[in-house]
Parts: structure tokens; sequence; C-alpha cells
């Protein structure tokens, strides 16, 4: 059913979220088709992208007057929990009561009298730090143990500025946090006729910390559509982008030849050796993507506590490969968008005890630095991803 209001829209997505959708894919699909002013349009996202970041919390303040929320059509409840984030997030209740009581008066009439009473009792109670957070149990423990304490994480629910890699000069964009990456401050455009890649910064620094030179060659490994790649190919870079999926791949060939770019597509499963080698070599490895909550806030309800160190272990085999095709005296890095011990710190552990042809090698990071071991974490803060970058240099002589 097409949906006729920013309300009614918000509650048909976050219901395919529920049903296992992204909320970034199915946003952007929706708003697409719509000619809605973008007013609307902004509205729509504030709602999916709020009630999911705050989904734990706004669960909690329904409790006290739901206690089996359960067993409520899944409609009402989405109804419900996005009333509850506009009470979170401030808005009236004359202004956001009864719009509600209609949508579900559509759908299950004899439930808008429960809507309406719920929505207006709503209270302020003070929540537990991981239920104001709305992360699952499972990670604050693990994150408290290893980075200290949670500060870090409210970054996290904080809206997303649109940061673009700019792949040929550009003018009048605000700079971003490190060079080539700008802030993107109007309504969504056609990126690659600008010369321009959406791409958060943190993302972009992997890439960056190969320091690629013109006409150099450059393995980009895991590297998906290309969005890494684009960037080293935009340096003069000669770049063989490998992955396992060959449809990613197939829509940055499309990318690349919009942009004007030269890179090289090979689909192959990484976890068997290569027939090349290079002198730089970027792993950006499938991860659990702990990172990048801000931008896919659905994720931190499907992850699993032992998911980390199944991603781990995958890391660790694909940086065997990784390892075995840099050459002599070359660099290597492995990054994730992931901000777990396991996988950063606990593979380079395990990968440096089986290889001391690598040495990890120092970098000055210009984004803020979360924890520092043999790689670098950086938080999640003004709109970065967390990420994690360990930079290797092969030190033996070995042909
Ligand atoms: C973090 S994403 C890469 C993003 C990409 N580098 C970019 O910047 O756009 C990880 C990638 O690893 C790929 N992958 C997962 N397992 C793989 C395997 N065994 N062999 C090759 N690629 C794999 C996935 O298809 C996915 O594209």
């Amino acid at each position: 059913m097409r949906a006729r209001t920013p309300r009614g829209l918000a509650l048909r997505l976050l219901l395919e979220v529920e049903r296992g959708g992204r909320a970034q894919l199915l946003l952007d699909r929706a708003l697409s088709r719509l000619d809605w002013p973008e007013r609307d349009r902004a509205y729509v996202t504030h709602l999916v992208y709020g009630a999911l970041r705050h989904l734990r919390l706004l669960d909690f303040h329904l409790k006290p007057w739901l206690p089996r929320p359960e067993g409520l059509p899944p409609e009402v409840r989405w109804a419900l929990r996005l009333g509850a984030w506009e009470w979170l997030s401030g808005k009236p209740d004359h202004a956001r009561v009864s719009p509600w009581v209609e949508e579900v008066k559509g759908i299950y009439p004899g439930l808008a009298g429960l809507v309406n009473a719920v929505l207006r009792r709503l209270i302020p109670q003070e929540a537990p730090e991981c239920v104001r957070l709305s992360l699952p149990d499972w990670l604050c423990q693990a994150w408290r143990a290893f980075f200290g304490d949670l500060a870090f994480a409210q970054g996290f629910n904080a809206p997303a500025p649109l940061f673009v890699t700019a792949l040929r000069p550009v003018e009048g964009l605000r700079p971003g946090p490190l060079p080539h990456s700008y802030l993107w401050e109007g309504p969504k455009a056609d990126f690659s006729a600008l010369g321009l890649q959406p791409q958060n910064p943190a993302s972009l620094f992997a890439a960056q910390l190969l320091q690629a030179r013109p006409g150099e060659r450059v393995l980009d490994l895991c590297g998906g559509a290309g969005l890494k790649a684009f960037y080293l190919a935009a340096q003069g870079a000669e770049v063989v982008s490998y992955d396992l999926n060959a449809k990613r791949q197939e829509a940055g060939r499309r990318t690349a030849r919009k942009l004007g770019l030269s890179v090289a597509y090979r689909t192959q499963d990484l976890r068997n050796p290569l027939s090349e080698r290079a002198a730089k070599v970027l792993l950006d490895a499938p991860c659990t993507g702990t990172g990048t909550f801000r931008g896919h806030p659905e994720l931190r309800y499907r992850l699993k506590a032992e998911d980390p160190a199944r991603m781990a272990a995958l890391q660790l085999r694909l940086l065997e490969t990784a390892a075995k095709a840099t050459e002599p005296g070359g660099v290597l890095v492995y990054a994730v968008c992931s901000l777990t011990e396991e996988e950063g710190e606990g593979v380079a552990r395990a990968f440096l005890q089986r290889h001391p042809e690598f040495r990890p090698e120092p970098f000055a990071c210009p984004l803020p630095v979360l924890k520092e071991g043999l790689g670098v974490y950086v938080a999640p803060e003004g709109g970065l991803d967390g990420f994690y970058y360990l930079r290797l240099r092969r030190v033996d002589s070995k042909a």
C-alpha cells in the first residue's frame, strides 16, 4: 500500500526493516520514487533513523503502559515507538498524538484509543546507560572492558552528515577532516557526474594510509564496489580490486566509468591465494560493522555475541592471502569498520605472532583516536564511522 504521509511511510519502512531489510537502502529507494518536498523527506528520515537508533530506550519508556508489547500487531507497536520518538525529540503533545491515532485508526480502529492513552502518558525516567544508548548488553559489557567506558558510543545516535570524497578538484564545498573529504549539505545529487563519491572519512583514511604513488600497483582486497579503489585510482595508482561479490563489482565498474577512472576488477574468494603480488596491498575486510551503527542503526539488534570472534577468524584467513600478496619491502594495510577487540587488535596480535616478516608501522592519525595498540581505533565522533587500521611493513627480503 502507498503511504500518503511521512509518518505512514516511516511506519511502513520500519515494518520492512523488522522483516530483515536495511534501513538505508529502503529509505533511499522509497524517497527516490517520491516527489515530496524536502521537509517531508527529511522528516521520514528523522523518524526511521530516530526510532532505530533509540529503539531500546523507546521500549523502556513505553514499558510501564505496555507490559506485553509483543501481543500487539507490529503496525501498532511501531506507531507507538514512533510516537514515543517524537515525544523524546521534543514534539509537543498536540502535534504528535493525534497524527498517530489517525494512522492507527486506518488499520486497527479498535486500538486507536490505546495509542492515544499511551502516547499521552509518557513521562521522563532515568534509564540504565546501555538502554539509554540502545545497545545490546553483551556489546556494552565488551566495550566497557576494552575501551574503559561507553561515552564514545553516543556518537552512534546523532544524525549523520553526508561526506563525499572529491575524485577531481572541486570548489564551494565545506572541507571534511581529511584531504579530498568534504561535507555535502544539499539534497542528494548525481555524485558521479560531479566527480564525487559519498564516503565516510574514516573509510577514506584506510585508502590514504597506503600512500600509493602515481603509477604504483595496488591490490585492493575485499574491494566491494570499489569505494577505496576509486580514491586510489584518482591518485594515479594502477588498481586491481578483488572481491567475492561479482554483482557489487559490476556496480563498481559502472561507477568507475561514470567517474572516468580505471580500476581492474577480479572476482575471487580470497580465502584462496592470489596469483599476483604488489608493493601496496589493502585489505578492507568483511566485519561486524560495529563502527557503522549510525548509518546502519538496525545492525546492533541483529549482531550476536559470537559474531566478532567469527568475523575475526575469517579476517585472519584473508590477511594470510593479503600477506602472501605483499612484496618484500611493501606495505599491507588491514582495516575494518568495527570496534571490537577480536577484530582489530586480536587479529593483529595473532597475525604478527605467525609472521615475523611483518612489522607494525606507526602513523599519525588525523582522526579522533579511541584506542591505540598495534593499530589504531578511530572514535565514531562528529559523523565519523568507527574504524580500526593496522599498517604493516614487510621487512624480509625473500623474493
Ligand atoms: C567491508 S566490505 C568492503 C568495502 C569496500 N572495500 C569499499 O570500500 O567499498 C567487505 C567486502 O568483503 C567481501 N568478501 C567477504 N568475504 C570474502 C571472501 N572470502 N573473498 C573475497 N571477498 C570477500 C564482501 O563481498 C564485501 O564486499
